[in-house]
Order: structure tokens, then C-alpha cells, then sequence
């Protein structure tokens, strides 16, 4: 393989998530969200924004994936909105919500699009939070049942499951910081809502196999922060050590590959964890077929007795896009060589790695030249990575569209296509061009 070529068949993508990009939140029977009560509670948001119209994708996806196919697309990552197919959580099914998946699947295949499915990307049903949501044990059966039911409704045509998106910005940004919805700030609920989604993924990866999916292949993906040590001192390595423990893929690898939480959380933070939990270790021990890597940026930790686990965030002067992340492009090779070296997955899939900047239409174009920057130093280590033994498999970019950045709202733009909210038109960013190129050349040079 020349030194600037990925391998033949790498999967090329994009990604987006239902309440980001779909709009009508509550249209043909679906039930309330998690997010849709979130961002409708006055402060909660950048603005007050809310995902009532976002992209408008829920009627606008023929256009989006003929969008797809006009960029080159090889597969496209989306996520399913339990609340659609269960407006209560569980019991009654809404057709016309399990109607709108198999018409945006159908769809993908007419125009040989791969579907990468995520069955959860943070819009728990209302209904279930009610009941607790992710801090009650039961909800481990009731997503169970959920994700099952959609092997058996899409699995004919969908053989690419992932069980959950980024496991830890639900459990801490949601149940610790009180950012994200359901907004609660309790450190011992967050580590439960990390255990009962364990349980709930490792549940529905047995149920996966029990529906033999032809071909089927199921993984979970997991939001990554490159962190190096402020000083080489012995106590800013130790708290970078636990800052990956806990932020990072081995909190719940760890589990799912070996049984055990890392022995940093173990050490330092076993109260917080749910009590038996170690009962629970065994089940949540269960293969999977690929890990899905986030990855974004990265940052220098100083150890700090008043931070929990003894780390915060230090200056070192790098870029930032406009989410005040580092760009740091090392960052997303030691993050890939890491989870390789330290679970040897099957395979892994990049399922999202993308750029906020401040994009503005200029001469009827986006010419968002930082972004093609970001993303080619980032392909670049990517590229680097799969030399170096790491089995990536594919790339998805986040995202194919600008769209609702949860507390932020509309504020944020990552997509290579731009979109107008006034006018709901899609104006293909240079990125965007850029990377159709990547797509056809297999490689960021040509
Ligand atoms: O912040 C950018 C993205 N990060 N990962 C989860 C997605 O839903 C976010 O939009
Ligand atoms: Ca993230």
C-alpha cells in the first residue's frame, strides 16, 4: 500500500443522530424525548434552540441522501429515535415511526449506500425517564427489548449495529455536569447510568446474536479525549492515567473485554459505583465485533486535589475550532493506537472525528478551508495508525450537515454540507468537496 492510500474498501462515511438533524419531534404518533423536554426548558440552550425543526431530515431525507450519493458516500452513520417506535418507552408500537427507519434505510440501499445504525444517541423516551431512565436497573430490558425489536424490523437490511453513542457524555455531561439532558447533577448516578448502560448494551449484544443477523456485525462507540501530562512529574502521568480511565474507551472496554472496571476507577472511585456491581461483571463480559472511535481533540492535565479523580485542564496554547477544542491531530493516532494495543478489537471503525469553525456563505459557497486542514491532519493519522497495525476499517465524518449541537443549539456548525435554518437549503461546503475527492482517491492526497 503506497504510503498515502488507505486500504481498498475502507468505508468512507458520514454521520448525524435523530434529534440533531430530523426535526418533528413528535410527528405520526412519536412520544417525548429526554431532549425534546430538555432544550424546551427555558436555559437549557444556546438561545432556546430546540430540535422541533432542525434539518427538517425527517421529510427532507430523499434529498439528503440523494446529497449523500452526490458526495460519494459509501456508508452513512444515523441514529434511530427509541421514541418513534415506542412512544412510551415500551408496550405500544407506532408503525409510522418504524414506517420512517425502513423508508430512510430503503433508500440508502437504492443508491448502494451502507446503513451504520446507532440505536441510541441520547433521546431517551420521556416516558422512561419517568421512571428513572438510565439509574434504573430495569431499563437494561427495556432497551434490550427496543434494540431486538429493531433486528427484527431493519435486520434483513441493516447488518451494522452500534448499541450505544458515547456512553460516557450520557452518563456524565447528563447525571454529573447537568449540561445535557436529563440535566441531574449526581456524581453516584452517573456511574450507575455508566454500569446500567453496560449492562443494557452487553444484554442486547446477546439478543443481537440470537437473532443471527446475516452478516451481522454490532460494536459500541465511545467518545475519546487525547490527554498528555502538564509536567512530567509523577502525579500530573498518574492523574493523566486516571483522566483516561474514566473519560476515555477503557471505562467501558475494560468491562465489556475483561470483565473489570480499570483499576484506576477501582481504586478511586469504587463508592460511586452501584453496590453488588461486581455481580453484574460477568454478563456485561461479552464480545462485540467492532469499536466505534470519537474523536475530536485532546488536552493537557495537571494534577488538582479539588478535581475529581485529581485532574484538570491546563493551557498549552494549541488551535481551537470554535468549540474552544485543541486541534491536535497526534491526539487521534494515540487514541487509535491505544485502544488497539490495549483490547486488540476486531475491528475499529471511526464513527465520528469532524471540526466546529465560524462558516460563512461567501459568493454562494463555504469556503471552510480550516476544515479540510483539520480533517487531512487528522486522515493523515488515521492513515498512520492503520501502518501501524491498528485494524481501521472505516471513517465516518461528523457531519455530513450542520445541525443542532445539544446545549449549544444552532450555534456550532460541523457539517461538510452547510445548512441555511431560514430557508432549510443545503449548500455543499468546500469540506464537503474535498472530501468527495478523499472518497474517489482513496487518500487525502491527489
Ligand atoms: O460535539 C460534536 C459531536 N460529538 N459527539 C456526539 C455528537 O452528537 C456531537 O454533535
Ligand atoms: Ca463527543
Amino acid at each position: 500500500m503506497s504510503e498515502k492510500v488507505f486500504p481498498k474498501d475502507f468505508m468512507w462515511g458520514a454521520a448525524t443522530a435523530s434529534y440533531q438533524i430530523e426535526g418533528s419531534p413528535l410527528a405520526d404518533g412519536a412520544g417525548s424525548s429526554i431532549w425534546h423536554r430538555f432544550s424546551h426548558t427555558p436555559g437549557n440552550t444556546y438561545n432556546g434552540d430546540t430540535g422541533d425543526v432542525a434539518d427538517n431530515h425527517y421529510n427532507k431525507y430523499k434529498e439528503d441522501i440523494a446529497l449523500m450519493k452526490d458526495l460519494g458516500l459509501k456508508a452513512y452513520r444515523f441514529s434511530i429515535s427509541w421514541s418513534r417506535i415506542f412512544p412510551y418507552g415500551k408496550g405500544k408500537i407506532n408503525e409510522k415511526g418504524v414506517d420512517f427507519y425502513n423508508r430512510l434505510v430503503d433508500e440508502l440501499l437504492k443508491v448502494d449506500i451502507t446503513p451504520f445504525v446507532t440505536l441510541y444517541h441520547w433521546d431517551l423516551p420521556a416516558a422512561i425517564q419517568d421512571l428513572g431512565g438510565w439509574t434504573n436497573r430495569d431499563i437494561a430490558y427495556w432497551y434490550t427489548d427496543y434494540a431486538d425489536y429493531m433486528f427484527q424490523r431493519l435486520g434483513d437490511r441493516v447488518k451494522n449495529w452500534i448499541t450505544l453513542n458515547e456512553p460516557w457524555v450520557m452518563a456524565f455531561v447528563g447525571h454529573f455536569m447537568g449540561e445535557h439532558a436529563p440535566g441531574m447533577k449526581d456524581l453516584y448516578a452517573s456511574f450507575s447510568v455508566v454500569h446500567n448502560q453496560l449492562r443494557a448494551h452487553s444484554k442486547t449484544v446477546k439478543a443481537f446474536r440470537e437473532e443471527n443477523i446475516k452478516e451481522g456485525k454490532i460494536g459500541i462507540t465511545l467518545s475519546n479525549t487525547s490527554h498528555d501530562p502538564a509536567t512530567n512529574s509523577q502525579e500530573d502521568k498518574d492523574a493523566v492515567r486516571l483522566a483516561h480511565e474514566w473519560t476515555n474507551y477503557p471505562l467501558f472496554l475494560n468491562p465489556i473485554y475483561k470483565g473489570e472496571y480499570p483499576s484506576g476507577i477501582k481504586e478511586h472511585a469504587s463508592e460511586f459505583l452501584p453496590h453488588n456491581y461486581e455481580n453484574d461483571l460477568e454478563e456485561i463480559k461479552e464480545k462485540i465485533d467492532f469499536v466505534g472511535i470519537n474523536y475530536y481533540s485532546g488536552d493537557l492535565v495537571k494534577f488538582d486535589t479539588k478535581s475529581f479523580l485529581g485532574g484538570k485542564t491546563v493551557e498549552r496554547g494549541l488551535p481551537k475550532t470554535e468549540m474552544g477544542w485543541e486541534i491536535y491531530p497526534e491526539g487521534f493516532y494515540k487514541i487509535l493506537k491505544g485502544v488497539q494495543d490495549e483490547y486488540n478489537p476486531k475491528e475499529v471503525y471511526v464513527t465520528e472525528n469532524g471540526a466546529a469553525f465560524d462558516d460563512k456563505i461567501v459568493n454562494q459557497g463555504v469556503h471552510d478551508e480550516d476544515r479540510i486542514d483539520y480533517l487531512k491532519k487528522h486522515l493523515e493519522q488515521a492513515l498512520r495508525a492503520i501502518q501501524n497495525g491498528v485494524t481501521l476499517k472505516g471513517y465516518f465524518v461528523w457531519s455530513l450537515l450542520d445541525n443542532f449541537e445539544w446545549a449549544l443549539g444552532y450555534s456550532k456548525r460541523f457539517g461538510i454540507v452547510y445548512v441555511d435554518y431560514k430557508t432549510q437549503k443545503r449548500i455543499i461546503k468546500d469540506s464537503g468537496k474535498w472530501y468527495s475527492q478523499v472518497i474517489k482517491n482513496n487518500s487525502f492526497e491527489f
